[in-house]
């Protein structure tokens, strides 16, 4: 594996998933692979998760890392061929892909969607200007349409927690007061297709994802309907992809709810983190028995140094 920007990027996402829970139980099992090699983790965006695991990650296969607040300690990026550069874009993406390349063997970048822009947000101009450029393995950390790690770490979490062979999975729409990516949505659903579940989607009219992505995936505009003896509950804000980046109601009542998850087999809770308390979910649900959020989280290490694992190997 050269890059890995989409979930689609693995071979084979099961066999993955079991070499990840095997790298669980010896995370230091390759510590040398990476000695010599070093990984830039470059964010344009806020992080905790991705930055804390993806860095641990890395030095568990002995790599050395360096890490960036690009957003508010680079320059700001120009990623338009031919534009005369005297406004306020300091360097060219050409120039600064070939440079981080020069003091790194991987390098790994977050950069969320603009969601004013849907033509190139859809074109994954950031992440695939660094692919050209750069000429090194990327790994993509949340860019404009896609979180291959944290669909990863999902699917490890649910192998982990699955007590039936075809498992319901549903994925919920929740509020939120701001206008979220699709990102984590989307990298949901292309796991899931990839899985053998009993697959639904729930949001209400409006929310609906890109369909390119979403192919033939089940949507249920009952939120109630779609939870009845659900096994995982995933639930994720996004904005509208079709009044692209808006919010187009809050509808408060997709609060996921201690009632609306009895209606599950006993269903687990999942959330990718950060969640807003009370607005996506009740304390109740995410601090019960049954939340798996913790679990999600500890996974995202044993995601990101299996990609890289495979991205070293290849390397040589
Ligand atoms: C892993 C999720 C990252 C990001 N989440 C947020 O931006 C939440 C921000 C907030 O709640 O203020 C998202 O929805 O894509
Ligand atoms: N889930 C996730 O990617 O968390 P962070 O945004 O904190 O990295």
């Amino acid at each position: 594996m050269k890059n890995y920007v989409n979930i689609s990027d693995l071979n084979n996402l099961q066999n993955t998933v079991q070499d990840a829970i095997d790298l669980k139980k010896n995370e230091l099992q390759s510590k040398t692979l990476g000695e010599g090699k070093t990984i830039c983790l470059l964010f344009f965006n806020n992080s905790l998760r991705t930055r804390l695991s993806t860095q641990k990650a890395a030095q568990n296969l002995g790599m050395h890392t360096i890490v960036m607040n690009f957003g508010n300690e680079g320059w700001q990026l120009e990623f338009e061929d031919g534009v005369v550069m005297n406004e306020n874009k300091s360097e060219h993406i050409k120039e600064a892909a070939k440079v981080i390349a020069q003091y790194c063997d991987i390098v790994a970048i977050r950069a969320f969607a603009s969601l004013t822009d849907k033509e190139k947000d859809n074109a994954e101009m950031v992440i695939n200007s660094f692919i050209k450029y750069a000429g090194i393995p990327v790994v993509n950390m949340e860019s404009a349409t896609k979180h291959p790690l944290q669909a990863l770490a999902d699917a490890i979490t649910m192998e982990e927690f699955k007590t039936t062979k075809k498992p319901k999975v549903v994925l919920s729409w929740a509020p939120h007061p701001k206008a979220l990516p699709h990102a984590v949505a989307n990298s949901f659903v292309e796991m899931m297709q990839l899985q053998e579940a009993d697959f639904v989607i729930t949001h209400p009219e409006g929310y609906e994802l890109n369909s390119e992505i979403t192919k033939n995936s089940r949507v249920e505009y009952n939120q109630e309907k779609a939870f009845e003896n659900a096994d995982f509950v995933y639930v994720k804000n996004w904005s509208s992809y079709k009044d692209y980046g808006q919010v187009i109601k809050k509808d408060a009542d997709w609060m996921i709810t201690e009632a609306k998850m009895k209606l599950t087999n006993n269903g687990k809770f999942m959330h990718c983190l950060p969640v807003r308390r009370n607005v996506v979910v009740t304390d109740e649900v995410i601090d019960s028995e049954n939340s798996l959020v913790i679990e999600q989280a500890n996974n995202r290490t044993y995601a990101a140094q299996i990609v890289l694992k495979k991205i070293l190997e290849k390397i040589g």
